[in-house]
């Protein structure tokens, strides 16, 4: 489904004689499968984001090619949606619950009765019923962001691009929202690539794990197979194989001469 060719991607900070051009990332070689739960594993600032906005067409690369179902990305694109860390980035504060949900729907001139069929059925996926008429202020982290999830599910995208969308949540909540996830991708097949530089959540969530190398010039340098079945147990002795197995990667002093 998403094909990507020797990509690369440079950006350039400064100007005239005091420009300098930081090659974030090079070669970058990955093929996303269909309904598939990617994750995309690396360090803080390895160019992870950079990828997924790539992907999102929110940037253009410099080298490489990036398709989608056999077409080049050259612009964002109602088929791919993307869920940001910070639901209070994305959320209307002025519009309610099932209003913020129906947005995108509104935009496209749906009619109202339809509109509602469509939030009714994300409102329940989301575990979001009863709080319908709740401004975003009113609501938790963890309710936000499954507000920000229903939306972007409503406009139905074949891929969710999702930024480290539990890295605001204390621990309890992401617990419960990885759970969800999981639930939701298990309920509407769709194709998930998601940005975490947390192994756990990497072992706990990815049917396929894209190790990425730290920067500058990162790639995918790995990937690895995770067929653990869903819902994972963190306290699995096979579980914690594969996190230790990632943790080695990350701790081994060839890392970080990729
Ligand atoms: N618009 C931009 N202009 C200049 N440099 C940028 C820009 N966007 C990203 N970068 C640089 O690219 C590198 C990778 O950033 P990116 O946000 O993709 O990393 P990341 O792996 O997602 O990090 P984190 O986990 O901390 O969010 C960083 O060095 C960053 O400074």
């Amino acid at each position: 489904m998403i094909s990507i060719r020797q990509l690369g991607k440079s950006f350039q900070s400064g100007a005239g004689k005091n420009a300098v051009r930081y090659q974030v990332l090079k070669d970058v070689d990955l093929n996303i499968n269909k309904g598939e739960f990617f994750i995309l594993l690396g360090p803080s600032g390895c160019g992870k984001s950079t990828l997924l906005n790539l992907i999102a067409g929110f940037e253009k690369q410099t080298e490489g090619e990036l398709l989608v179902d056999g077409q080049a990305i050259e612009r964002p694109g109602k088929e791919r949606a993307m869920v940001f860390q910070h639901p209070d980035a994305s959320l209307f504060p002025w519009l309610n619950v099932r209003e913020n949900i129906e947005f995108g729907l509104r935009m496209q001139g749906m009619k109202k009765g339809e509109r509602k069929a469509i939030s009714d059925r994300y409102i329940e996926l989301a575990g979001l019923t009863g709080h319908e008429r709740k401004f975003p202020r009113e609501l938790s982290g963890g309710m936000k962001q499954r507000v920000q999830i229903a939306r972007v599910l409503a406009n139905e995208p074949d891929i969710l691009l999702m930024d480290e969308p539990l890295g605001a949540l204390d621990a309890f909540t992401r617990r419960v929202m990885q759970e969800e996830l999981v639930r939701i991708w298990s309920e509407t097949k769709k194709t998930i690539i998601f940005v975490t530089h947390d192994i756990q959540e990497a072992v706990l969530l990815g049917g396929r794990i894209g190790i990425m190398s730290i920067g500058p010039d990162s790639r995918v340098f790995e990937i690895m197979d995770n067929r653990l079945e869903y819902p994972r147990d963190l306290t699995s002795r096979e579980f914690n194989l594969i996190q230790k197995k990632l943790q080695g990667i990350f701790q081994d002093d060839l890392y970080f001469h990729l």
